[in-house]
């Protein structure tokens, strides 16, 4: 099993299906993957802008399912960062989720269905959340409740993350069958370096805020006994105060700056080997074996 990954992920796989994918999918599609993901509903991504203060915040909005992402949520997500690349105002972004929980990865009602369609699926998400990571703007992820799956590797998307002091944090793809589906692994090797990006996915451990602290994947943990609204004003005079407090222009040129000056390290092909890796296991027994087991990551 091991050789056949390092060695590349065009062998024949265990699974008929991705195997198909692998072989015929090379330049994805992604208005014909938008079509797709928009069938499967619920939830929204919702985004305010204020010009004043040039910070935006985008909800992840599907709190009876702890924010969890639907097909319909990537989609929008992807539109509402269309609207930050043209935003003149912006000096940065939190990306949070609604009710006091950040994300809790992928809608496993949406992940059930959707078993045949991995490849897409982590082709859309990695071209939204390099866009996102790649915005003009300075963006932290307000990590409330849980974030766990697909909601650490969104988190790896923006430039900081602030914590709850009761937040919890885990990569638990491998606990799921998978692997990284969204691009953290690619990212995360870059922010914390091999051996805490390994630590990190192959224990599937969920951090408490002080341990995410002290591996500086959280920057900042917020006072104890705010309200959830109280820690959002936290964030945004955390954010503010500390990296927003200049003229928009030269904001937007110093984060412009830092990403074409990361552009050596091209990410196009690290991402494209993650998500065929990861296409190599969506849709397979362990996955499968997972999700009948409903597991819970307390
Ligand atoms: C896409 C993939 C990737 O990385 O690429 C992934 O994301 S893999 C990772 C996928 N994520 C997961 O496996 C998370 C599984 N969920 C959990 O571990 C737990 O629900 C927690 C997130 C820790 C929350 O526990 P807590 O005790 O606070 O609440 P709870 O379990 O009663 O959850 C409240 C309601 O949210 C639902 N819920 C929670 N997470 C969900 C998810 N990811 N998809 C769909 N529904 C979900 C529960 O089923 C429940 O629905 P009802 O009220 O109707 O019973």
């Amino acid at each position: 099993m091991i050789t056949w990954i390092l060695k590349g992920v065009s062998r024949c796989t265990p699974h008929k299906v991705t195997s198909r994918l692998l072989s015929t999918f090379h330049q994805p599609d992604l208005k014909a993957i938008a079509k797709e993901l928009e069938n499967f509903p619920g939830g929204s991504i919702d985004l305010t802008k204020d010009n004043e203060t040039g910070i935006a915040v985008m909800v992840i909005n599907n709190p009876d399912k702890r924010n969890s992402l639907s097909g319909k949520m990537m989609v929008e997500m992807s539109e509402k960062v269309d609207q930050l690349e043209q935003w003149a105002q912006g000096k940065g972004l939190i990306l949070m989720g609604k009710d006091g929980s950040f994300c809790s990865g992928g809608d496993l009602a949406f992940v059930k269905k959707a078993l045949h369609y991995g490849a897409e699926m982590a082709a859309f998400q990695h071209h939204t959340l390099t866009r996102l990571h790649n915005l003009p703007l300075i963006s932290v992820a307000l990590l409330q409740g849980h974030t766990l799956g697909g909601g650490a590797e969104l988190s790896t998307a923006c430039d900081f993350r602030v914590m709850s002091t009761s937040g919890k944090i885990g990569f638990v793809q491998v606990k799921m069958g998978i692997t990284t589906g969204w691009g953290a692994t690619t990212r995360l090797v870059s922010l914390l370096g091999r051996k805490k990006a390994l630590q990190f996915l192959s224990s599937a451990k969920i951090m408490s805020a002080q341990e995410a602290h002290q591996e500086g994947l959280v920057d900042h943990i917020l006072q104890n006994s705010l309200s959830h609204n109280e820690e959002l004003e936290a964030c945004k005079q955390w954010l503010g105060l500390n990296y927003c407090n200049y003229d928009s222009n030269l904001l937007q040129a110093v984060k412009a700056l830092i990403v074409h000056c990361d552009s050596s390290k091209d990410t196009s092909k690290s991402l494209k080997y993650e998500r065929d890796v990861f296409a190599q296991f969506w849709g397979g027994p362990a996955q499968k074996a997972a999700l009948a087991a409903k597991i819970k990551h307390n």
